[in-house]
């Protein structure tokens, strides 16, 4: 290796700045299972938040999540992305990422993505500068808008603008925003990790029949390259998008199917005296 190659191998971006390298790890889907929930047991002074529970979600799939109000739902949330220690059980990203070693911000890197029902964007900014100041979040690079963004970063954006639908309000404040393009934006945000798992809570709480519209088309196509969790308690919106539906209750898996399979499953109609979830 003579000067001038070692220099350059010494100046690898990767080598030199940390924060530059990838920090998503190989999750390996070979089962075609992205996230394995075994045996899940959560006592908040005596009371179990979540009880023996067993979810399995395979890799690219659009997944829903319902069940009545305490029925453990943000408590699982909480648990995958490390907010809350169980009791006792496992998760697992792909068969070999035991998360329960991992910290927030560790699962987060790893690429699992959480979008809490309340759109949190940068209100004082631009449409594109949201993006901009995620994508170097991300990175770990203190939040600044005046470091230069390569072309590759600038298409990056310009694709997550495409897919959140939102390339004409790019030089928009995102104060100005609806409630459901903020939504879409903060979802665009997310896109920007480009996360293998994206934890969606209550996404259409609040929208108009139009966005809840849009809202159910972008999940459904966010699905396959990314597996899409969501949480929603409007059953004509998880009709809409839910290929399997997953109910929930007293901390435990109740039913699992179609939303046809699960209305009429004997137990939810027990536990709901008939009605929808
Ligand atoms: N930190 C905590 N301390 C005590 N109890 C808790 C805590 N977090 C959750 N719980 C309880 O655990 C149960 C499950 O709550 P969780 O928030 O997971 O339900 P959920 O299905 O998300 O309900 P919702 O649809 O209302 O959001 C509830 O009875 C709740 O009161």
């Amino acid at each position: 290796m003579n000067a001038l190659t070692d220099v350059r191998e010494v100046m690898r971006r990767d080598r030199v700045w940390s924060f530059l390298q990838e920090d998503h790890k190989e999750v390996d889907v070979s089962h075609d299972v992205i996230l394995y929930v075994e045996g899940l047991n959560l006592s908040f002074d005596g009371f179990k938040a979540l009880n023996d529970l067993n979810l399995y979600v395979n890799d690219g799939e659009l997944r829903c999540l319902i069940g009545a109000n305490g029925a453990g739902k943000t408590t699982l949330m909480d648990v995958i992305t490390g907010k809350t220690t169980p009791d006792s059980g496992s998760v697992y990203f792909g068969q070999t990422l035991n998360l329960l070693q991992h910290d927030e911000a560790d699962i987060a890197n790893l690429g699992i993505g959480r979008k809490f029902q309340k759109p949190t964007v940068f209100e004082a900014h631009s449409v594109f500068d949201n993006l901009e100041l995620s994508l170097k979040q991300q990175k770990g690079v203190m939040p600044t808008l005046f470091a230069r963004l390569s072309p590759s970063e600038i298409d990056r954006i310009d694709e997550v603008l495409a897919i959140i639908g939102l390339k004409e309000q790019r030089f928009m404040m995102a104060g100005a925003l609806s409630h459901g393009q903020k939504q879409w934006l903060e979802i665009g945000m997310l896109l920007m990790a480009e996360p293998r798992l994206l934890l969606v809570d209550e996404p259409v709480a609040g929208m108009t029949a139009q966005e809840t519209e849009r809202t159910a088309e972008l999940l459904t196509s966010l699905a396959g390259d990314h597996t899409v969790i969501v949480v929603e308690h409007d059953m004509e919106f998880v009709r809409s998008i839910a290929r399997t539906v997953t109910v929930l209750h007293q901390g435990t898996v109740l039913a699992e199917g179609t939303m046809d399979q699960v209305q009429n499953n004997p137990d939810v109609i027990e536990v709901y005296l008939g009605e929808a979830p």
